[in-house]
This record gives structure tokens, sequence and C-alpha cells, in this order.
């Protein structure tokens, strides 16, 4: 059986460190630091156009990763510019964008992006997690874990033991499918 090999790349520590728990042995996994740019649009067509400029850069095989956390009273935003509201709003500042707002309900959303190389369509594995937006409770470490309960559980991401995430998780739901994809190429071989 051929070996897998993959190359992420993402500007994230954060992500990288959950990404090589959940795949383990799975995949060799090598990363490359890239802050690439995203565009405007649907969490779809970003995800693509990261990836696609990931394998234009580095000219070879890639995956990316895009993150979304999608507040349902607001339609789904700050969905994929979650970063940007996070960074200038901080966890109270995201709270208090649902003060007007009986439904605390979110959803977490990732999707990862495999191109072939340069040139290539990125093909797309999706995972997506239902919870629910609280006050900041846990470690602050990464991002928006301590203001993401998700459903079924009394703790947020960020207090929850990683090795609980890590089988629950928007990330652990879409590298699932990247895995049966990588499993069904290899045995074609
Ligand atoms: O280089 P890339 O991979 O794009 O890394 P990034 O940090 O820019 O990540 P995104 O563009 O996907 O933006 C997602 C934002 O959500 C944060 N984030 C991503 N996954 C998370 C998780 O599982 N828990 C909490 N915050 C998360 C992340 O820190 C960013 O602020
Ligand atoms: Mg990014």
């Amino acid at each position: 059986m051929a070996s897998r090999k993959l190359v992420f790349v993402t500007g994230n520590k954060k992500k990288l460190e959950e990404v090589q728990a959940i795949l383990g042995t799975f995949v060799e996994l090598t990363s490359h630091s890239l802050d690439l740019p995203e565009i405007q649009g649907t969490p779809d067509e970003i995800s693509a156009n990261k990836c696609k400029s990931a394998a234009i850069e580095l000219n070879k095989p890639v995956i990316t990763e895009d993150t979304c956390l999608c507040f349902n009273a607001l339609k789904g935003l700050p969905g994929p510019y979650i970063k940007w509201f996070l960074g200038k709003l901080g966890h109270d500042g995201l709270n208090r964008m649902l003060a007007g707002f009986e439904d605390k309900s979110a959803y977490a959303l990732c999707t990862f992006a495999y191109s072939t190389g340069p040139g290539s369509e990125p093909i797309l594995f999706e995972g997506r997690t239902e919870g629910k937006i609280v006050p900041p409770r846990g470690p602050t470490d990464f991002g928006w874990d301590p203001i993401f309960q998700p459903d079924g559980f009394e703790e947020t991401y960020a207090e929850m033991a990683k090795s609980v995430k890590n089988t629950i998780s928007h990330r652990y739901k879409a590298l699932d499918k990247l895995k049966t994809f990588l499993r069904e190429k290899n045995d074609d071989k």
C-alpha cells in the first residue's frame, strides 16, 4: 500500500496540533506555515480558493482548512469572518452581538480542501458541530473555544479535555470524511 503523505498549509498552530492529534499515524503529515489570502464568499468558495493558492504557492498536493462559527440568529454570520470579529470584539463582544436575540444557537463548521497540485480543482470535506454561544468559560488559548458549548455537553470546547473535543468537533468530523476519501483513493492503487 502506498504511504499516505499530506502537506497541511495553515498559519494556525492550534489547528495543526488538533489535526495531528486526530490523524495520528493515519498519514505522514507535514505542515507549512503560510497565512494565505482569504476571499469573501461562501465557506466553500473561500476554502476552495485558499487551497488553490496554497497549491500554487507550494507547487505540490496540499490540504488547507477553513473554520466558520455561525450564529443562527444572525443567519450564519460571522461565519467565515469569525477571525476578524473575534479579534475586534473578543469573547464578550461576540456574546453581546446576540444580546437582542433569544436564540443563542450556533454551529462550528470546518471545511478541509484537498488539491492534487496547481490547476486542480480542490475537493472539499465538511464537518459541522451544533451548540450554543455562552459567556466565556475555560482556558483562552484557542480562538472561540471558551464561548462555544456543543449540544449534549455541559462544558465549553475550552473546558473539555482535548481527547473529548477531538472526537466530537467540527474538525474531527471533516477529517473523518477526508480519511475515508484517502483510504478509498489508496485502495485504488
Ligand atoms: O491559516 P489558517 O488555516 O486560515 O488559520 P486561521 O487562524 O486564519 O483560521 P481561519 O481562517 O479558519 O479562521 C478561523 C478562526 O476561528 C478560530 N478557530 C478555528 N478553529 C477553532 C476551534 O476549533 N476552536 C476555537 N477557535 C477556532 C481561529 O483561531 C480563527 O480565529
Ligand atoms: Mg485564515
